[in-house]
């Protein structure tokens, strides 16, 4: 039900006081005003029948209503006078004359109703009045006449009733604007004020203690705020007092909670049935909670390390029972994360304020790195102790506190001897001022330093050792004690000096070797660029060394090669280099030379001292060098440019007859060049398939058949047209590029031999060079087998040829290859045979078919006794030992008839074919029918 305010409601009440009294007043003055409005027209009608009686009117005027009605100051309506029998005896209407009065209209029967009518009486109707008066009476009372007056009393009831509704309207518009005033007064006097208060105290309500009523006036109401603002006061005091309370106690709770949480140990309390009632967050996270309150309640038989605390657990119990406090001891704890911490605990009884004890408060710091580090103390301890290195630790004076075992045993000094000393006690007073500035500067700069220095035992011995020295500071940074460990690295140096001997020197010769060589000569070169001086590089290759150590062995050998090194060595001066660049090859640097021909003069000294003979038992050896020359700085500023100059001279030497010295010229730096760019398009000829494959027949010397063919690799030039595989093929194998050329010859050839094969040729022999790069790859044999498979061949149907010098390289490692080769049912043979200088014992070994004769004995066959001897020779001895023999570059028909009547079994030249394209042969063979050994 809405509430209705206070104003309204006084507003309401007022209106209906003022309602009813406004009733009571209006009805009040409207009956007053009907009694005296009667009572004028009453004491008018009693008037007129005085005057009447007076005679100052007659009876008869009753009669006359214009007088009457002045007299009577009312609207007359009519007059009679009533004789004694009831007859009107005057009437203003002549019909009324004589008539009995009952029976006139206008009589009212209540005119006569009363005896009493001496005084006479007054008769109301609606709209008149009537006053009947008796007048003149007989002896015995009875009236003589009366008198019958009637006024209409309309017009009065008219204004009666105006007089009311005015009444009416000014009391409803009193009440209204009293109301609406007093409204308005109540507003002002009352009704803002209560607001006014009501704000205050919303806003006191709503926490704003210092909200305060304004007080306009001192009365009630007034004293009521009074009391209200006072009370509110009193309330934001007693508030903010509370306030204040409680956040001392929240900063007492804060700081106590900030003090538990940050202590460096773990805090915990627990009741008397020893369950937790709080703890700090270190601890909780030990036990496995992320919160503290989450560990409340709980006992240790719920925690992870139960087993782990059974004892403690009896420890509390008693620190209960006994109210003593348990200090200070040890513990070992599995954490709920896994990991193990030592603790030292220390727990102390709770009481309340009777003193008994009601719990117990536990304390935990972790003492596991203090433990570690104890432990690690130890550890050092007895590191330096017994360390195989001397130790010393200095304080920050350098006066010497500790040393250990191994120092004793290395210096001689006791601890004894050396405490508060000095280290430089140990100095021998060979190592130089700038060691120790050195050092010192780098333990200033970086708390370390290390390095050798020379020492002196107590025994006096000098010893150099590698010192390592630290500077230990404390957790500010302060120095607190210096650290030195070292060694005698006497043994060391000598090892280090052995070895870097080794490292630079040849353990055969003791010349320089190749590394320290290209250092000595790019120090000699600087030397020489700053002074302006010349130097000249020597390259000198031993002629026919290979031979000798092949035929006399490698202990002969390496007598041979130290005899020249220290030939060389004691031909020229000590300022120069005499290095052994490898195998048989030795560079003589001259590091200070006048000209060229200074050079030639010890050139060609070195010739004549290498070329006499060598005494190594029992053999007398040969040897003459083939020497290189190239000039600093005509013929190059840098080692290496140099060294290949030197070399390049040095193989010009040697096409040049061997034994004999040649400068470096440009014109031999040209062939150089050409040779380089030979190779690059060779390279690109291999990689773009640019190499064709010609084949040349061997024909059986008995009965005249193509028995094979030999695979000769044929490259034309774009632009210098047929180059020779004589030329092309030494740089190939120089440059390895003979292995991928090689590999192309073998598969086209054994394809080519496919065909023919397909085309009904059968049982031709494909023969293929095979070079010495080629036979030293262990993959060849795999590769051979894959080729034969690719193009289904048997192994007899390949040839491999490879030359004397191949096979002789490294016999052992060829005979494993051969045999491999053989196991594949391959063809094997040699090249070349007589140019080189086979070892006939190795050549027993091979597991070859056959031998070819080289053609350079062929050539004069029938007219040199030796060539023909020679060739005799080698054909018996090929079959002896069940080789057959292949003659190589058969011109003509008296080389062929030679041979035939001498056994060879098979002829190879140009007297039969040259080397020609497959197509070629295989369209001869058809036109011209010749037989081919198995195929015809
Ligand atoms: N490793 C490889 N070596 C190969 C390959 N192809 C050739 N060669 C070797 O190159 C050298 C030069 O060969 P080439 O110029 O092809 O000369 C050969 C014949 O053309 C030539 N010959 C044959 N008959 C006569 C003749 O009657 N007179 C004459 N003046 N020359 C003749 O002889 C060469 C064959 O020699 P050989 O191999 O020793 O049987 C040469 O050493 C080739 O071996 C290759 O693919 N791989």
């Amino acid at each position: 039900m809405p509430s209705i305010g206070l104003i309204p409601r006084i507003a309401l009440l007022v209106v209906l006081v003022e309602l009813v009294s406004f009733s009571v007043l209006v009805w009040y003055y409207t009956d007053r005003f009907s009694h005296s409005a009667d009572q004028r027209l009453r004491d008018g009608l009693q008037q007129v029948v005085r005057m009447i009686e007076s005679e100052e009117i007659s009876i008869s005027a009753v009669a006359r209503q214009n007088l009457m009605g002045d007299l009577l100051g009312a609207p007359y309506i009519d007059g009679l006078v009533i004789g004694g029998n009831r007859r009107v005896i005057v009437s203003h209407d002549p019909r009324h004359l004589g008539r009995q009065v009952s029976e006139l209209p206008t009589y009212d029967n209540r005119w006569f109703q009363t005896n009493e009518l001496r005084q006479g009486i007054f008769v109301a109707d609606q709209d008149r009045l009537t006053w009947v008066q008796p007048f003149k009476h007989h002896a015995d009372g009875s009236p003589l006449y009366t008198i019958v007056l009637t006024i209409s009393t309309v017009e009065i009831q008219a204004e009666k009733q105006a007089i009311f509704r005015w009444g009416l309207a000014v009391s409803t518009l009193f009440i209204l604007l009293s109301s609406a005033c007093l409204v308005l007064v109540a507003q002002r006097i009352v009704a803002r004020r209560v607001e006014a208060s009501l704000r205050m105290l919303e806003q006191v309500a709503h926490g704003q203690l210092d909200a305060r009523i304004d007080v306009l006036s001192n009365d009630e109401l007034g004293q009521l705020q009074h009391g209200i603002n006072a009370m509110t006061q009193k309330l934001g005091l007693l508030l903010q007092q509370q306030v204040q309370d409680a956040k001392q106690q929240q900063a007492h709770k804060e700081l106590l909670q900030s003090v538990l949480e940050h202590a460096p140990f773990r805090v915990f309390w627990k009741d008397r049935d020893l369950r937790y009632q709080g703890c700090n967050s270190l601890f909780a996270a030990d036990a496995g909670y992320t919160q503290p309150h989450e560990l409340t309640g709980r006992h240790e038989d719920e925690l992870h390390w139960r087993h782990e605390l059974n004892q403690e657990l009896a420890q509390e119990q008693n620190l209960l029972a006994a109210g003593v406090p348990l200090l200070e001891h040890e513990i070992n704890l599995t954490l709920a994360n896994g990991q193990k911490m030592v603790a030292n605990v220390s727990k102390v009884p709770l009481r309340n304020a009777q003193q008994e004890v009601v719990g117990l408060l536990g304390l935990y710091s972790d003492i596991t790195a203090r433990k570690q580090t104890e432990s690690e103390l130890r550890l050092y301890a007895s590191i330096f102790s017994y360390s195989a290195e001397a130790q010393l630790i200095c304080d920050p004076e350098r006066r010497i506190l500790a040393v250990n075992r191994a120092f004793t045993q290395l210096t001689g000094y006791t601890l004894e001897d050396v405490r508060g000393k000095n280290p430089g006690i140990l100095s021998s007073g060979q190592n130089t001022p700038d060691t120790y500035k050195a050092m010192w500067a780098d333990l200033n700069h970086s708390d370390h330093w290390q390095g050798e220095i020379v020492d002196r035992r107590k025994d006096g011995s000098v010893y150099p050792k590698w010192l390592s020295i630290s500077v230990v500071r404390d957790s500010e940074g302060n120095l607190t004690h210096y650290v030195g460990g070292f060694m005698d690295i006497s043994e060391r140096k000598k090892a280090e000096n052995h070895i870097a001997y080794l490292a630079h020197h040849d353990t055969l010769t003791g010349l320089q070797n190749r590394y320290s060589l290209l250092n000595k000569l790019e120090q000699a070169l600087a030397t020489a660029r700053r002074a302006g001086r010349m130097l000249a590089v020597m390259f000198i290759d031993l002629d026919r060394f290979k031979t000798i150590n092949d035929t006399l062995g490698h202990a002969c050998g390496d007598a041979l090669l130290q005899q020249v090194a220290d030939r060389l060595r004691a031909n020229v001066r000590d300022s120069d280099i005499v290095a052994r660049f490898g195998g048989d090859e030795f560079v003589v640097v001259l590091s200070d030379v006048e000209d060229a021909a200074a050079t030639s003069r010890v050139a060609n000294k070195l010739l004549e001292i290498l070329r006499v003979p060598y005494l190594i038992s029992p053999h007398e050896l040969h040897s003459s060098p083939s020497i290189g020359i190239a000039l600093f700085p005509s013929d190059g500023n840098e080692p290496d440019i140099l060294m290949k100059n030197a070399d390049v001279a040095m193989y010009h030497a040697k096409r040049e007859g061997r034994n004999n010295t040649q400068f470096f010229t440009a014109a031999l730096n040209e062939s150089t060049a050409e040779r380089l760019e030979l190779e690059r398009e060779l390279r690109l000829a291999i990689d773009n398939g640019l190499l064709q494959l010609h084949y040349q027949p061997q024909i059986c010397a008995a009965d005249g058949k193509v028995h094979g063919v030999e695979a000769l690799v044929r490259w034309a030039h774009p632009t210098l047209g047929a180059v020779s595989p004589a030329k092309f093929i030494p740089i190939a194998e120089e440059s390895g590029l003979i292995l991928p050329l090689g590999s192309w010859v073998l598969d086209t050839a054994c394809r080519q031999a496919a065909r023919w094969k397909a085309e009904g040729i059968e049982g031709l022999t494909v023969a293929v060079n095979l070079s010495a790069h080629q036979l030293r790859q262990p993959e060849l044999i795999e590769q051979v087998q894959t080729i034969l498979c690719r193009y289904a061949l048997h192994g007899s149907d390949l040839e491999l040829e490879i030359t004397e010098s191949v096979a002789m390289e490294d016999p052992q490692y060829a005979i494993k290859q051969l045999q491999a080769l053989r196991g594949l049912d391959v063809q094997l043979s040699i090249d070349d045979f007589g140019t080189g200088y086979s070892s006939l014992a190795y050549l027993k070994l091979l597991p070859i078919q056959t031998l070819k004769l080289d053609r350079a004995f062929v050539r004069d066959i029938e007219t040199d006794p030796n060539d023909a001897a020679i060739s005799t020779a080698t054909l018996a001895l090929a079959h002896s030992l069940g080789l057959q023999v292949v003659a190589e570059g058969v011109e003509n028909e008296a080389q062929r008839s030679f041979l035939a009547a001498h056994g060879c079994d098979r002829l190879q030249g140009y007297l039969f074919s040259r080397p020609e394209p497959a197509e070629v042969l295989s369209q001869r063979w058809k036109q011209e029918a010749i037989a081919v050994k198995t195929g015809v």
